[in-house]
């Protein structure tokens, strides 16, 4: 401003200068030339303060303004009012209006004094009134203009502030806009980079319409193998395909009918028609009003998991050696059977595998579980409709067979029918790995009949006729009749009252001595014996299998180990230490921590682990066999020794045999008791011993009940001997006090005669 004031007044100042040089008015020359000069020095010094700069200025105005009103007249009061004005402008309203007063004082005074006096038209020239009058109008005029300036400034700053205001808040929304566009653009990354589908449709009026999918996430397009734009504009029955459940589909839309948020699971279709599944969550969307806008659904694929449950499943209720029905499923699928039998009729075969075992032994495990899957195989493509078929476990199979029509004698003679054809069948030779085989089976059947058989009753009542089938010489069919009943019951009683014969005392341990080819005591075989309560005996042979199908085995199989230490101490302690055998059955030595709690048994008692003998068969090896040779192996590294019972019964597979840490083999006495005078029999032990004598294994001859036969075998490698004829199994006391006698004898040189 001060430039242009500069610039302006220079303009003005010359030809002023000029006229007043002309007529010799040197006062208003240096009154120009000096504000000139000093607006020109306020210019150039530009360091100084705003303030100062503003006062000096005004000095100049009211100094220029005085110095023309005192050389050029009153006419140059107008001058002054540019003071109050620069100073409303540049310093605000207080201060000028202290300057409409300093300039109306400067009026006054200069009115008074005679050097500006106003000129006014009507009063007296001389006097107070008329600069009175001139300052009072000057006072009225400057005051009305500086307010105004004033008022207008401020007006004018204030708007100015409003503008500042409307731009600031303007970028305040503009800021607050892009925040909320990166907010949009960072939650549109997120839903479009989530693993889960994310679909949103426009929700329409009644679901009976589309509801057209206008968003879809990666993971949807990737997922269902659509692109986006065959995506957009789709409902989202678009996915639905033929095996997806349409109730539960059907409860989806009802949900959404009702305007209702709503999950699920279903199996939906790619584009490719790949099946998956789908949780899902659909979640209506509405807008500030209520209204239902949109749908948002968000799905997981969780197929893995159903895949998982399912293989859960399959395991819980199916056989994975032949993919049947397991034991489970079977019971669960008879009880629905029977509850919604009413009438009808059907009956339930239990087919077992005759001498299972020995295909194990002689063809391996692998050979056996082949056999075991041709046999579902044949078994299942013999029945019919609803009829089941289940793998109960080991050679075991069960058939229930429905729909048959006609009375008891009708349905018994159907399933008859049916039962032979399956043993016809099993019977069939087939081929497994270039070898071949053919299944013979025993077959039980019970019908149904009553309304209150439960599954348990028929299964158990199949199983009995299986077992009298098995009774009649195998490979045939037996009905179930109701005198087997007691046969049934004995069976059950025998089962419970086995459980309870440990714990009651009722199992004892007798023992039987073996002797050398010198009939000197060589050791002994611990052989468990049954008492039940009522003082019948039960024998091995009749409870030894149902400890083993009831699992009692094991702790029988504990408490023999521990007896036999027992034994062996006291035999010690009357000076007849000797090796003991007793029996292990394979689901016994197949249990964890066998190795363990023999070890600890045998160190408990002080028994050497070389006073041990355990009798094992040759279907030990069925199964692991690898793991059942590394747990021999590690008890053999012991000390502990391991004998073959009934050597010769089975197929033993002689490869495994070898690999085996044995110490002995036991001839079975079925070949004994044929042995000499059968040639057959003669045959076979006389090659047990020259396999026994390859193998250096002692030889245990079991049964001997006759002096023929301790001949025979004296003259045949002189092996070990146990029967009868030397020493029948007795409590352990009796068998102290035979050895005693025994002692007595040889010490009395008597014992020539006893084995001549
Ligand atoms: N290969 C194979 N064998 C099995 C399986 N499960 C059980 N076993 C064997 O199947 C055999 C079943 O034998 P049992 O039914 O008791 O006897 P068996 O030899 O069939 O004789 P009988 O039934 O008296 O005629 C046992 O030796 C088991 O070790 C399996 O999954 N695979």
């Amino acid at each position: 401003m001060i430039a242009i004031v500069l610039a302006l007044g220079t303009l003005t100042a010359v030809p002023s200068i000029v006229m007043a040089v002309r007529n010799d008015m040197w006062p208003i020359v240096a009154v120009d030339v000096l504000s000139i000069v000093w607006l020109a020095a306020l210019w150039r010094l530009p360091r100084l303060s705003y303030m100062a700069r503003v006062v000096n200025f005004i000095a100049i105005v009211v100094f220029f303004s005085i110095a023309l009103l005192v050389t050029v007249g009153y006419v140059a009061q107008i001058f002054l009012i540019a003071a109050p004005v620069f100073a409303v402008v540049l310093l605000g309203m207080r201060p000028a209006l202290m300057a409409v007063a300093g300039s109306g004082l400067v009026i006054l005074v200069l009115g008074l004094t005679g050097w500006a006096r106003p000129e006014l038209a009507g009063f007296p020239h001389e006097g107070a009134v008329a600069p009175i009058l001139a300052t009072l109008n000057y006072l009225l005029v400057g005051t009305a203009i500086t307010v105004s300036c004033g008022t207008l400034l401020q007006k004018l700053l204030k708007s100015l502030d409003d503008v500042h205001q409307f731009a600031d808040s303007l970028e305040d929304g503009k800021n607050a806009l892009h925040a909320v566009n990166a907010e949009l653009r960072l939650t549109a990354a997120a839903v479009a980079q989530l693993n889960d589908r994310v679909i949103i449709a426009r929700a329409t009026d009644g679901m009976d319409r589309p509801q057209p999918i206008i968003f879809a996430n990666d993971a949807c397009v990737r997922g269902t193998g659509y692109s986006r734009e065959e995506l957009l504009g789709q409902s989202m029955n678009l996915f639905v395909g033929p095996d997806t459940d349409s109730a539960e589909a059907a409860r989806i839309v009802r949900a959404m009918a009702h305007g209702e948020r709503v999950s699920g699971e279903l199996l939906i279709y790619a584009k490719s028609g790949t099946p998956h599944w789908i949780e899902l969550d659909i979640s209506p969307f509405v807008d500030e009003s209520g209204a239902l806008t949109h749908w948002v659904s968000v799905g997981r694929d969780i197929s893995e998991r159903k895949k998982a449950a399912t293989a859960i499943h399959r395991l819980a209720y199916y056989d994975v050696l032949t993919g049947l029905p397991n034991r489970r499923r079977l019971m669960e699928q008879l009880d629905a059977r029977l509850l919604k039998a009413g009438n009808a009729r059907g009956a339930l075969l239990f087919i077992d595998l005759d001498h299972f075992k020995y295909v194990n032994d002689a063809r391996g495990h692998a050979a056996g579980d082949d056999l075991l899957r041709n046999v579902a195989q044949v078994i299942s493509r013999l029945v019919r409709g609803d009829d089941i078929v289940a793998r109960l476990g080991g050679d075991e199979f069960v058939v229930l067979l429905t729909g048959i029509a006609g009375d008891e004698a009708a349905v018994a003679a159907a399933a008859m029918a049916r039962a032979r054809a399956i043993g016809a069948a099993l019977a069939r030779e087939v081929s497994i790995d270039s070898n071949h085989y053919s299944a013979s089976a025993s077959i039980g059947i019970a019908l149904m009949l009553r309304r209150d058989q439960s599954a348990d009753d028929l299964l158990r009542e199949a199983d009995t006729a299986m077992y009298r089938a098995k009774a009649n010489g195998r490979n045939g069919v037996a009905l179930f009749e109701s005198t087997m009943r007691a046969e049934m019951e004995e069976r059950l009683t025998l089962e419970t009252d086995l459980a309870n014969a440990l714990k009651r005392g009722e199992l004892a341990m007798h023992l039987q001595l073996q002797f050398d080819a010198d009939a000197r005591p060589a050791g002994a075989e611990l052989l468990m014996r049954w008492r039940r309560a009522d003082g019948k005996m039960v024998p091995p042979d009749v409870f030894i299998p149902v400890a083993e199908s009831t699992g009692l085995i094991a702790p029988l199989g504990d408490w023999a180990l521990h007896q036999a230490c027992l034994a062996w101490r006291q035999l010690a302690e009357a000076g007849h230490a000797m090796p003991l055998s007793v029996n292990v059955s394979p689901s016994q030595f197949g249990q964890a921590g066998f190795v363990g709690s023999v070890q600890r048994l045998l160190s408990d008692h002080g028994m050497p682990p070389d006073q041990l003998i355990l009798e094992v068969t040759e279907g030990i090896a069925v199964g692991d066999r690898d793991g059942t040779i590394a747990r021999m192996r590690e008890l053999a590294d012991m000390g502990i020794r391991f004998s073959i019972d009934d050597f010769g019964t089975g197929y033993s597979n002689l490869a495994y045999l070898k690999r085996m840490p044995l110490y002995e083999l036991k001839i079975d006495k079925s070949f004994i008791r044929e042995a000499p005078g059968d040639a057959d029999g003669t045959a076979i032990v006389n090659s047990i011993l020259a396999m026994a004598a390859h193998l250096r294994l002692r030889v245990v001859a079991e049964g001997v009940e006759t002096q023929e036969q301790a001949q025979y075998l004296m003259a045949n490698g002189a092996p070990h001997m146990q029967g009868y004829l030397f020493a029948r199994p007795m409590p352990l006391a009796d068998v102290l006090a035979e050895l005693a006698g025994l002692d007595e004898a040889i010490a009395g040189g008597a014992v020539q005669g006893q084995t001549a």
